[in-house]
């Protein structure tokens, strides 16, 4: 028998669930009013006996008010949950028929679950738990899902989709298919948010099979722009957090992400599934770390903006030598010979002590398992601890520390900068060494001159980190990945897109990025979701590389504005920004090729638009609006509308341009206009 077969007994049964939720959150406010009133109790009592107390007392006091504070926050929690399901209890129902069933069990799916206390009944299923994955997975017919207690397999009988705003459905779909399209395209119809939603209602077939991936050792996913991959992962963070419930935390997972502006932009997706916020880095704030009192160094950012203001052919020629994973076989291949070559061991000869050369060497021998900095440390210990004096006794501390340090001296030098210029002449090529200023290293030294350290000092590795995310995979190089698997040998899941890279010069495709994690899983999205099908088929000609697929989403088709002249080119962005506040869109996004061109149009719409927030790489907050931005800094990002100012020519020129061309456009959801004035560029589409 099917219940709630009709859309009036849907309707009745989406009051009746309310109704539940409702009286939960009244015995929860109760508990949370009454562990109040003891805290409170507690702690006066504590404070009007402070005096007549023993130490073992106020202890035993301590523990219980923390103890009755725990608890309190889990009630908050609670509270916060069962709002949020109050407001949109479910989206999905599949009913199941277990195989040599009689009857089909309807499972009803929200972002959270909830169970009625007496029966014990679930009413709704959390989306992350096994049953749900059959809304995800299946059509109407056949299927099976994954159970702690092994694979069950059965029968949909029904699959329903729900959108229920405020407590009120307003509307529900019978899919006998994948989520329904019509589900999607509204989700996807939407007019922006303030930061990144969760697409808990409409995640597709392929996308849950990333997020329920829990056997890959290192997950890379290729994504085109828009396909999901960011949502995709912070999605799959939640799925662990909720499979390893108890195993992981949020303080266990780490996101490496481009800026702060994307952090803060996809910082609100965790929270909305009910999980904390995870631990966010980017390289620059690694590189600080492992690179602090021994140099300064040049930016990602600042690399870029080089790059796009001129290109210098010998620095180009240095990023791309760097970049790849040969290079980071010869800092491998020197950082032994280095281990060899560089120890020199001779006699150790002090009044009344005498050590042979011999026995340092053994000793350095046995200890050859460890990085250089540590095997001497270890060398110097062993034959000091060992030597005898004249008369046959230990050496007196001052002499151990004597003979300490002329065996560490007897290296050649354990100055990284010195070794790292000598990598460059062991492997015959120093004039790819180069540094920007005084004990200043070039972004594309940063992160080989931080793996030699790790080769010889070894890693001093984050092992608190249980799973690591990193995004935009293809902008980092081999080196940048050995760092990575040596500083977090955990999980990880990896994530970009080959054709949105900010420096081509030093990116990374997916085989290259395979061949640092020969074990890697890999997987492929080529559905974009967030642009119209006009925007996607324009991007595509843009970069015909580029394997998107649109959703069959329609829209106004991208306009390229020629102007004759640059007073007329603003112009034409001023009649965009005039449209743009006057429809229903809450964000458009002025994009230019570099931050000396966003820093340019800034200043030259300031004083007409009011609100024009521009965005640099110290930016830390994503805010709705009208933003203006280098392409760089846009990455990740996506606006109502976009308009992508200065298509001449002369900017939109090189493979570079291209890539940021392509990341401009493709950050539109709704609407695009690319101005020019003079020639247009080559890379323009044809209209
Ligand atoms: N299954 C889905 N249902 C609804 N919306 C989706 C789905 N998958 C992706 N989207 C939407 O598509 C847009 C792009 O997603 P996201 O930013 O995660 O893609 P991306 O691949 O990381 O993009 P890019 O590489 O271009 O920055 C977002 O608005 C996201 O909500």
């Amino acid at each position: 028998m099917t219940i709630h077969s009709t859309e009036a007994e849907e309707r009745a049964y989406v009051k009746e669930v309310a109704a539940k939720l409702h009286d939960a959150l009244r015995t929860i406010e109760n508990q949370i009013d009454a562990t109040r009133v003891e805290v409170i109790e507690a702690k006066t009592y504590v404070w009007a006996n402070r005096a007549g107390l023993d130490p073992a007392e106020r202890a035993a006091n301590r523990v219980d008010i923390s103890l009755a504070i725990d608890q309190g926050e889990r009630a908050v929690e609670r509270h916060r949950r069962l709002q949020k399901l109050i407001r949109s209890p479910y989206f999905g129902r599949v009913d199941f028929m277990t195989a040599g069933g009689t009857e089909a069990d309807a499972y009803y799916i929200g972002v959270h679950s909830f169970g009625e206390e007496d029966s014990r009944r679930n009413v709704i299923y959390d989306w992350r738990s096994p049953v749900a994955s059959l809304f995800y997975d299946y059509h109407a017919g056949r299927a099976a899902y994954d159970a702690p207690e092994g694979v069950v397999e059965g029968e949909i009988r029904l699959k329903r989709q729900y959108k229920i705003i405020d407590g009120e459905l307003e509307y529900m779909i019978e899919s006998a298919m994948h989520i329904n399209d019509e589900v999607l395209q509204k989700e996807l119809s939407r007019v922006s948010d303030e930061k990144m939603r969760n697409i808990v209602a409409t995640i597709q077939k392929e996308q849950n099979m990333i997020i329920r991936n829990e056997h890959s050792r290192e997950l890379i996913i290729q994504g085109v722009a828009g396909s999901g991959k960011t949502s995709v992962a912070l999605h799959r963070v939640a799925f662990l957090l909720y499979r390893y419930k108890g195993t992981i935390s949020s303080q266990n997972i780490l996101i490496i992400s481009p800026n702060k502006v994307f952090s803060d932009y996809i910082s609100s997706v965790l929270p909305e599934l009910g999980e904390e916020k995870i631990l966010e880095t980017g390289f620059d704030e690694l590189a600080a770390g492992e690179l602090d009192g021994i140099c300064r160094f040049q930016t990602f950012a600042e690399q870029v903006s080089r790059l796009t203001v001129s290109a210098d052919e010998a620095l180009i020629d240095r990023i791309r030598f760097k970049a790849g994973l040969s290079f980071v076989h010869s800092i491998e291949q020197f950082a032994r010979h280095c281990a060899e070559a560089y120890f020199v061991p001779v006699d150790v000869s002090f009044p009344s002590v005498t050590i042979a050369k011999e026995d340092i060497v053994s000793a350095y021998v046995a200890a050859g398992s460890l990085p250089v900095k540590p095997r001497l440390e270890k060398t110097a210990l062993i034959v000091a601890g060992a030597a005898r004096d004249e008369d046959g006794n230990k050496l007196k501390p001052a002499a151990a520390g004597k003979v300490r340090n002329a065996i560490k001296k007897m290296f050649k030098t354990l100055n990284l900068l010195s070794l790292y210029k000598d990598l460059y002449t062991y492997i015959g090529q120093p004039e790819q060494f180069k540094l920007l200023g005084p004990k200043t290293l070039e972004y594309g030294d940063v992160f080989p001159a931080i793996y030699l350290k790790m080769l010889l000092e070894g890693v001093q590795g984050f092992d608190s980190i249980k799973h690591v995310v990193v995004d935009e995979m293809q902008d980092y190089t081999a080196v940048q990945y050995a760092v990575i698997a040596r500083l977090f040998p955990c999980k990880k899941t990896i994530l970009g897109d080959a054709n949105q890279s900010v420096n081509p010069y030093s990116s990374s495709s997916l085989a290259e990025i395979r061949q640092v994690f020969p074990e890697a899983d890999t997987v492929e999205l080529v559905k974009s979701y967030r642009s119209t099908f006009e925007i996607i088929e324009f991007a595509r000609q843009i970069h015909p590389n580029s394997r998107m697929i649109p959703v069959e989403r329609h829209g106004d088709s991208p306009r390229i504005i020629a102007s004759g002249n640059a007073q007329g080119q603003l112009a034409a962005i001023g009649t965009a920004i005039g449209q743009f506040l006057q429809s229903e869109h809450r964000s458009l996004l002025l994009v230019c090729k570099t931050q000396d061109q966003a820093e340019r149009l800034f200043r030259e719409l300031k004083d007409q638009h009011d609100g024009l927030c521009l965005l640099d790489f110290n930016s830390e907050k994503f805010r709705e609006g009208i933003l203006i931005a280098s392409a760089h800094m846009a990455k990740g990002l996506e606006f109502d509308q976009v308009v992508v100012p200065y298509c001449d020519a002369g900017n939109y020129a090189t493979e570079l341009d291209r890539s940021l061309l392509y990341i401009a456009c493709t950050r539109a959801m709704h609407k695009l206009a690319l101005t020019y004035d003079g020639e247009a560029s080559p890379l323009l589409p044809a209209t």
